[in-house]
């Protein structure tokens, strides 16, 4: 068989849904679509911004072109005359980690969080402009999730009004910043505020890294790479950084003061506003992740999706066609499930942002009631998500067999930049551990009286929930929402309850909450897979035009639920949210939908709307024309530019020989 194309061509006729339609509500809105889609082109159609040699350049050739690429891009945004969304859009699908995702990404977000009014008019044009270029520099070589064991200092110096910036030991070095190593002009650095001798915590402070003129560093500053990472290509289009500071001076007004100041004589003054503000860029980049797994998942599935509807392996009868691999029940039951996540976790980012946006004008208006809510729900989504996400991409890269494991099909690469999601912006067990403690807390206030707000809310029908017996009698039940809500509540409640009574038993409630860090983690599990399966359902509940769409949604908000119900029937049983009958009987009606998404799965990632360039596989084609363009592919590795390979004399030669003489 020559290529796949007759194949995808005949899988789009079978779509039962409005594609068209179904890219409008997986963009979010018209105008997100009309962006995106524009902007995308514009990027896949301009040669500048090829891929295609990135896994096999050498470091320094490659850190150059994304260099080159950054610059180029930043040239295109203000030739077009490009808004900030499209700008950001075009970086997103340049699809190149660089030093301009930490300077938009954190450093212009750090500064506008924690800066006065005063400082953000003096540093954000200058940001804006790229004029300077910022990095985040918070995580040391001794520290990076115990934010407040932080080791570099900042005294305050009154004789001449100045911070002293310093690096006490090895370990204070600042060990990670991305943009960091080669390019940042300027930090937002962390360090422990000293004042007349005093420590006062950890606070943000704008220092300024290398000289304007000609890139070098500072005097007592000594800065530089962290060396390679994992995977060719990948990250290592990042300059993630090493900064040490020898005795750094910087004007009192680089501290950033939004939450305390600092004043002439060296006094610190609390503002109103909660020190976890400091922590405020953190919230903002997690809630940004969150949005980012749902991008991350669907490139994957949408590769793995299109070859296993090309690739055709055993069942011929009569010397007819093979079996697609999309057809056997076993790729059915690993891909499908991971389809519906990319939808579950586009629209939970979607609420998050939208969450994020609110307690942002909140907080505008020194209304900090929501704050709490929005750590719980970016931390535990950002870990949910990006670690279903880091999973689900080496599915995918198995569900693509061996040409998976090429860097043609793009899944590699795509693993590598993807799975440090996991730990930074917060190790995703760190940050579900702070989720329990919020958890936690809220168990041990519901007899106060005091009612639990936001995604807790459930937690207020505690009563209820405990006494709870799901109903379902056959199959098709599992397939009405209010059911399925209750069940998926009570588990996280009851989960929540018995972590609560064993930590009781403890003298010591730190040391039980130590004892016990794994069974918190998973009561946190289910209670972030609770917010997901809500908000998928609300979700449903919207006016989604366009025939078919929201049918659709429907199957695969039940996949999405039912995957869960049916990995997760150890806490659903232990529980006794469900019975053994019950769950058997949700594992049926999950296999009548993966029948039901079956017809509908290449129109399914087809509404992502991806370019070929954005997903940079060979596999993943929209034509599905895979086989002609993996055997070309081949023949443009650098390993394949001479017959006899570079070494043959020295090495190959010698051996061959020396078999020969001996067989003589
Ligand atoms: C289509 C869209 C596409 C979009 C595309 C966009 C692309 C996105 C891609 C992004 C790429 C990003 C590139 C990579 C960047 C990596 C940058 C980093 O890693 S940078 C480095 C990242 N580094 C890390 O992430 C470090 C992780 N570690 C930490 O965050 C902290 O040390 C800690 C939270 C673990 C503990 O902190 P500690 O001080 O010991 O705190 P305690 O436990 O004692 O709690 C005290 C109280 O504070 C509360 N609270 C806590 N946090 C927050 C918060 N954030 N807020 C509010 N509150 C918070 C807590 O609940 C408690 O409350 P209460 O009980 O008193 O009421
Ligand atoms: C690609 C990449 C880019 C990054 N970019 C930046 C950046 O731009 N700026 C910046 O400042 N930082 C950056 N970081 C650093 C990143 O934020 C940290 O690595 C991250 O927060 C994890 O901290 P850690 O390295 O100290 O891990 P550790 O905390 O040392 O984790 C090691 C292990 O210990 C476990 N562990 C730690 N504490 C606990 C606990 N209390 N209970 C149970 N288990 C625990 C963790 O789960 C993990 O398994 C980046 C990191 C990476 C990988």
């Amino acid at each position: 068989m020559e290529g796949g194309v007759d194949y995808l061509a005949d899988e789009r006729k079978k779509a039962e849904f409005d594609v068209q339609q179904m890219k409008i509500v997986w963009a979010g809105s018209h105008h997100t679509f009309e962006i995106s889609d524009r902007i995308s082109k514009l990027v896949a159609n301009d040669p500048a911004f090829s891929k295609d040699e990135r896994t096999m350049l050498p470091r320094k050739e490659l850190f150059k072109n994304t260099l080159r690429k950054a610059s180029y891009a930043w040239k295109r945004i203000n030739d077009l005359h490009l808004s900030e969304e499209e700008a950001s859009q075009l970086r997103f699908y340049v699809d190149e980690p660089a030093f301009t995702d930490l300077h938009w990404g954190m450093f212009i977000p750090a500064i506008k969080g924690q800066g006065t009014d005063e400082q953000q008019k003096k540093w954000l044009p200058l940001a804006y402009k790229m004029q300077i270029i910022g990095c985040y520099a918070q995580t040391e070589l001794g520290h990076g999730s115990n934010v407040q064991g932080l080791e570099t200092t900042a005294t305050f110096d009154p004789q001449t009004d100045e911070f002293v910036i310093h690096s006490p030991t090895l370990t204070s070095s600042k060990w990670w910043p991305g943009g960091l190593g080669k390019v940042s002009t300027h930090g937002v650095v962390y360090a422990r505020l000293i004042t007349d001798g005093q420590e006062h915590g950890i606070h943000g402070f704008i220092v300024q890294l290398r000289r304007l003129e000609d890139h070098r560093p500072l005097p007592g500053i000594i800065i530089g790479d962290i060396g390679m990472k994992f995977g060719n290509g990948a990250y290592n289009t990042m300059d993630n950084g090493v900064l040490r500071f020898d005795h750094v001076r910087i004007p009192r007004d680089q501290m950033l003061m939004r939450v305390s100041q600092v004043t002439r004589d060296g006094k610190v003054v609390q503002s109103d506003v909660p020190r976890q503000l400091v922590y405020g860029t953190m919230v903002y980049v997690r809630q940004t992740i969150v949005q980012d797994a749902s991008c991350a998942l669907s490139r994957a599935v949408c590769i793995a999706t299109r070859y296993s509807a090309v690739r055709r392996q055993f069942g011929s009868h009569n010397g007819g066609p093979e079996t697609q691999v999309i057809d056997y029940k076993t790729q059915q039951s690993r891909l499908f499930p991971l389809l519906a996540s990319a939808y579950a976790f586009r629209f939970v980012g979607e609420w998050l942002k939208w969450l994020y946006t609110d307690v942002t004008q909140r907080l505008q208006a020194n209304d900090f009631s929501t704050l709490p809510e929005a750590h719980a729900c970016t931390a535990g989504l950002k870990s949910l998500t990006t670690s279903v996400t880091a999973d689900g991409i080496e599915e995918c890269r198995k569900l693509c067999g061996g040409h998976g494991y090429l860097c043609t099909s793009g899944l590699p690469e795509l693993f590598a930049v993807y799975v440090p999601a996991c730990t930074y912006e917060g190790d995703n067990i760190v940050l579900m551990l702070q989720v329990a403690r919020i958890l936690m807390k809220t168990v041990s206030q519901l007899g106060s009286g005091k009612l639990p707000v936001g995604t807790m809310a459930y937690m207020g029908r505690i009563e209820h929930l405990l006494q709870y017996r799901c109903n379902v009698q056959k199959a098709e039940d599992w397939l009405n929402p209010a059911i399925v809500l209750e069940a998926f509540e009570a588990r996280a409640a009851r989960m929540s309850v018995s972590c609560a009574k064993k930590l009781s038993k403890f003298a010591n409630p730190e040391e039980g909450f130590a004892e016990l860090s794994a069974d918190l983690v998973e009561a946190v599990v289910a209670h972030c897979q609770l917010i997901v399966v809500s908000k998928f359902i609300e979700k449903l509940q919207q006016d989604i035009p366009g025939k078919g769409v929201k049918q659709q949604l429907k199957v695969l908000c039940g996949v999405y639920y039912l995957f869960l119900l049916h990995k997760h029937q150890g806490d659903f049983l232990a529980t006794s949210c469900v019975t053994p009958k019950q769950a058997s009987l949700a594992n049926d009606q999950l296999r009548v939908l993966y029948s039901q998404v079956r017809p509908n799965a290449i129109a399914l990632v087809d509404a992502f709307n991806y370019t070929d360039h954005f997903l940079g596989s060979i596999l993943g084609r929209y034509d599905g024309n895979v086989y002609p363009k993996l055997y070309e592919a081949a023949w443009k590795d650098p390993l394949n530019d001479s017959v006899v390979p570079d070494g043959y004399h020295q090495y190959i030669r010698p051996l061959l020989k020396q078999q020969r003489s001996a067989k003589l």
